[in-house]
């Protein structure tokens, strides 16, 4: 398969891009000719495969809808907060392609519809966006907007607390050095006390 041609079965993002495999693995051995690598002695020969297809995974939130993801909602008449902490999350800074990784807490308060999600799908969208060349604070937004469109709740509260590779093994070096980023809406912005509930919980361990 040439660098441009890609099979019907190629993930696509909304936009119609795609994962183009064969580009992929041809960058990757570019990149080891490029460090003064052989890209064919024996050990390196399918790392291109290997390092294309890491990245298909990595980035596989590009190619998916966040409504597929929060697609399962149902009424509860519950109206009081909805918290999952401590959810492990993976993800790619898009200046370096290196991993920060950490952990994201994701609450709630159903709308007055009192409709709810599944518990598992704020762990999906949080891997969703994860999985995408990212910043911390966008990151963390999205997850708090896409929340927003599809619950309509009366609040919604994101952390994430995650260690910067970048920050660790290369350039500043600080290991152990982690970043805290907040996203709140409705409810948990326009009330102190509502947010200070949420912020005790998440920070109870
Ligand atoms: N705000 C924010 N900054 C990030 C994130 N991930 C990485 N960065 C920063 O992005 C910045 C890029 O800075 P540049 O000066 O363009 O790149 P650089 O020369 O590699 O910078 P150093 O990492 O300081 O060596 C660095 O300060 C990183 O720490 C993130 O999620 N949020
Ligand atoms: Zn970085």
């Amino acid at each position: 398969m040439g660098a441009d041609d890609v099979d019907e079965f190629s993930p696509r993002t909304p936009a119609g891009r795609h994962f183009d495999q064969a580009r992929a693995e041809a960058a990757v051995r570019e990149l080891l000719i490029a460090v003064g690598e052989d890209p064919d002695r024996e050990g390196l020969q399918r790392t291109p495969t290997r390092v294309a297809n890491a990245y298909r995974e990595m980035f596989a939130g590009l190619y998916t809808d966040p409504s597929e993801v929060l697609a399962t909602v149902f009424e509860e008449n519950h109206d009081e907060l909805v918290l999952v902490k401590d959810i492990p999350m993976y993800s790619t800074c898009e200046h370096h392609l290196v991993s920060f990784h950490g952990v994201a807490h994701v609450g709630y308060i159903p709308g007055e519809s009192g409709q709810v999600t599944g518990l598992s799908k704020l762990a999906r969208v949080v891997d969703l966006y994860a999985k995408r060349p990212q910043v911390q604070e966008r990151l963390t937004s999205q997850i708090a907007d896409a929340i927003v469109e599809r619950l309509d709740p009366r609040g919604v509260i994101v952390v994430i607390e995650a260690e910067h590779l970048c920050m660790a093994m290369r350039g500043i070096r600080k290991p152990g050095a982690t970043t805290t980023t907040s996203a709140v809406r409705g409810l948990f912005k326009t009330s102190a006390v509502s947010r200070g509930e949420a912020l005790d919980l998440i920070s109870r361990t």
